[in-house]
């Protein structure tokens, strides 16, 4: 699907289209940039010179609008995956020429009209012209209302002048200051954030990479790359500065395409194998070629995506409920998915081989039998690794598998019979915070993290298991923390640095830890940034299991491919917009039963989010 979603993959070429001019053959236009090796065509719909004023009053209102052939030069999947309708650039909807406001009225839901009864996956809208950009909204949301599929891409020149450096080109800032995240911004808050609003960026020289990383955020669907914006090299090839280099390549990991636009600017040296193949096919070789070429050796040369980040693909930005292990009995697919997660699996492996040979030393390996507890035993999985680490240390394990889920429980009794752990493991179907246990555990081995660390069933229910460890006992995790960082999407390395926020020890005998806790965190937005808009916070966790061990994901020690855990995000209800070098002031309340309430209270107070846990709680 040219128009879909960017697979990285060495044999998926299916990533770059081209800006065209007008014209009226769409047939050859086609064939001539699809033969010539582009996988969709951004092609204006209408003859740029049409005005309907102009139609109505010379043809008493029998004008046809000119569009570019008629539906049936293409057929429907030819239009739907190969173009990309590009309205009319004359029209600006908050002209004060009155004429020009209307007609720009009638023309954009002409076209759009059109490009809905062609089936086209998406439209490029022209940049907005002015500082005001109120009419153009209402009317883009309007259409918004009655769209099914079709995307709009809003075009947006990526720029942002420095404080300093005034630029008396803006259209969109007072004092002469250009940064046009403020009109995208603009636009679509008065489109309401609207879903199928989405933006093509124009991309020539680059702003600061803070500023940059702000579009990381937003759903940039297309990077518009401009003949001019490459150099020459040094066999007179075109090429990009490295910057733009980076840049295509962060582009091409959050899934947007590239398009190439303009006139070649390039003339190849005479007796290049590229002007020597001037035909292919008995077709002309495309003029543009050599840009694609560049642009298809970038997205070659990445890495593949990794296995990981393959399998999470189709998760990104989904927003996902977190699971309620206590409250709800897991289903089979779950303890797959958590089952498949080998890294996690040898992390534990590697905590409970450390710690059986502390407890144990090599002389009395084969007398002393350690008790180890595994509480929240879902099918197995850490059951096993703990046999596994036994069997590498040559420790003798006696193990307590407890399970609250009565369906897991199944799953355990046929393992152990399978796997002829009749000896060695005990299975006990209860809830971990009732059960009494027969003897008191060395070690015991929990899993209750949430992607916060605390937000699922940790520390509440390990707590609650810690009845049954020896005084001197070892409890694999025993220490996390939990760490913030202000978002604006999922995938973004944003600028400020992570916050460490709670942090909980296991066994835990003082009665002065409470779960209840309070942190206030304060974030400075650097002062080339320019704006943003905080939609909400990204929490990770970090976990040591024991001594150097650890498991986390929070993203500079995440646990490498581990997938179990995605962060958590806490919303903001409305987002609040951050001016440069302005402090972000977040606070965040652990309740009962890891309850969570938060707000925002600089640069300007949110409401209490989740007051007394009325939307979202752990069922404990
Ligand atoms: C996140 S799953 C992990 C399962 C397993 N350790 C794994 O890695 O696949 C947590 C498990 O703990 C169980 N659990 C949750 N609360 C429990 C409790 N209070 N007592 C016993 N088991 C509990 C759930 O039923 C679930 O099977």
């Amino acid at each position: 699907m040219p128009l879909g979603e960017v697979v990285r993959d060495k044999s998926d070429s299916r990533y770059c289209g081209v800006e065209t001019e007008f014209n009226d053959d769409m047939p050859q236009l086609l064939a001539l940039n699809i033969n010539g090796g582009f996988d969709f065509v951004v092609s204006p719909l209408m003859d740029p010179s049409y005005r309907p004023s102009l139609i109505v009053a010379g043809n008493n209102g029998a004008g046809v609008p000119p569009f570019a052939g008629s539906d049936l030069v293409l057929s429907p999947s030819q239009w739907s995956s190969h173009v990309v309708g590009k309205i009319s650039s004359w029209i600006d909807l908050d002209s004060e020429d009155e004429i020009l406001r209307k007609d720009s009225e009638i023309a954009l839901k002409e076209e759009i009209a059109w490009a809905s009864h062609l089936s086209l996956q998406a439209c490029l809208l022209p940049t907005p012209k002015g500082a005001s950009c109120a009419n153009y909204a209402r009317y883009v949301n309007q259409i918004l209302q009655n769209l099914t599929n079709m995307q709009l891409w809003l075009r947006i020149p990526l720029e942002k002048s420095d404080n300093d450096a005034m630029n008396g080109n803006s259209d969109h800032l007072s004092g002469g200051q250009v940064d046009s995240w403020e009109t995208w911004n603009s636009f679509r808050l008065l489109c309401e954030h609207h879903s199928q609003l989405s933006i093509a960026l124009d991309v020539f020289s680059l702003p600061s990479s803070n500023s940059i990383g702000r579009w990381f955020g937003e759903s940039v669907r297309a990077a518009i790359i401009h003949t001019s914006s490459f150099l020459t090299n040094a066999r007179g090839y075109p090429c990009l500065s490295k910057r733009h280099q980076k840049l295509l390549s962060v582009f091409f990991n959050h899934s947007i395409q590239a398009v190439v636009s303009g006139k070649p600017e390039h003339s190849l040296p005479t007796g290049s194998s590229e002007l020597a193949v001037n035909h292919i096919d008995g077709l002309q070789r495309h003029p543009l070629r050599p840009y694609l070429d560049y642009v298809a050796y970038l997205y070659q040369r990445m890495d593949p995506l990794p296995e990981q980040e393959r399998f999470e693909l189709g998760y990104r930005d989904f927003l996902q409920s977190p699971l309620q292990p206590l409250m709800d009995n897991l289903e089979a697919q779950t303890y797959e998915t958590f089952e498949k997660d080998s890294a996690k699996y040898i992390q534990y492996q590697r905590a409970v081989s450390k710690a059986l040979m502390d407890r144990v030393p090599d002389e009395e390996a084969s007398m002393i039998i350690t008790v180890l507890m595994v509480v929240g035993a879902g099918r197995g999985p850490l059951v096993r690794a703990s046999l596994q680490a036994a069997e590498e240390t040559g420790r003798k394990l006696r193990v307590y598998a407890v399970e609250k889920n009565p369906n897991a429980i199944v799953t355990l009794h046929s393992l152990v019979k399978l796997e002829g752990w009749e000896n060695m493991v005990t299975i006990v179907s209860c809830d971990m915070r009732c059960w009494d246990a027969p003897e008191k555990a060395d070690i015991l081995v929990s899993e209750l993290l949430g992607s916060f660390g605390d937000n699922e069933l940790s520390p509440e229910c390990v707590d609650g298991a810690q009845r049954f460890v020896k005084p001197d006992g070892i409890s694999i995790l025993s220490l996390y923390v939990k760490s913030h960082k202000d978002l604006v999407h999922f995938e973004t390395t944003y600028v400020v640095k992570l916050h460490r926020v709670f942090m909980f020890t296991h066994p835990e005998y003082s009665i002065t830890r409470s779960n209840q806790q309070y942190m206030k965190l304060q974030f400075k937005m650097p002062n080339d940034t320019g704006s943003t808009l905080v939609h909400g916070f990204a929490g990770y966790f970090d976990a040591t299991l024991y001594k150097d061990v650890h498991l986390g994901i929070e993203p500079s020690t995440a646990t490498p491919n581990m997938f179990s855990w995605f962060p958590i995000f806490f919303p903001l209800r409305t987002p609040v917009q951050v001016p440069p070098s302005s402090p972000l002031e977040f606070h965040i309340w652990r309740c009962c039963g890891s309850t969570k309430e938060w707000c925002v209270t600089s640069p300007s107070s949110s409401p209490i989010h989740n007051s007394n846990g009325r939307s979202y709680w752990v069922g404990l």
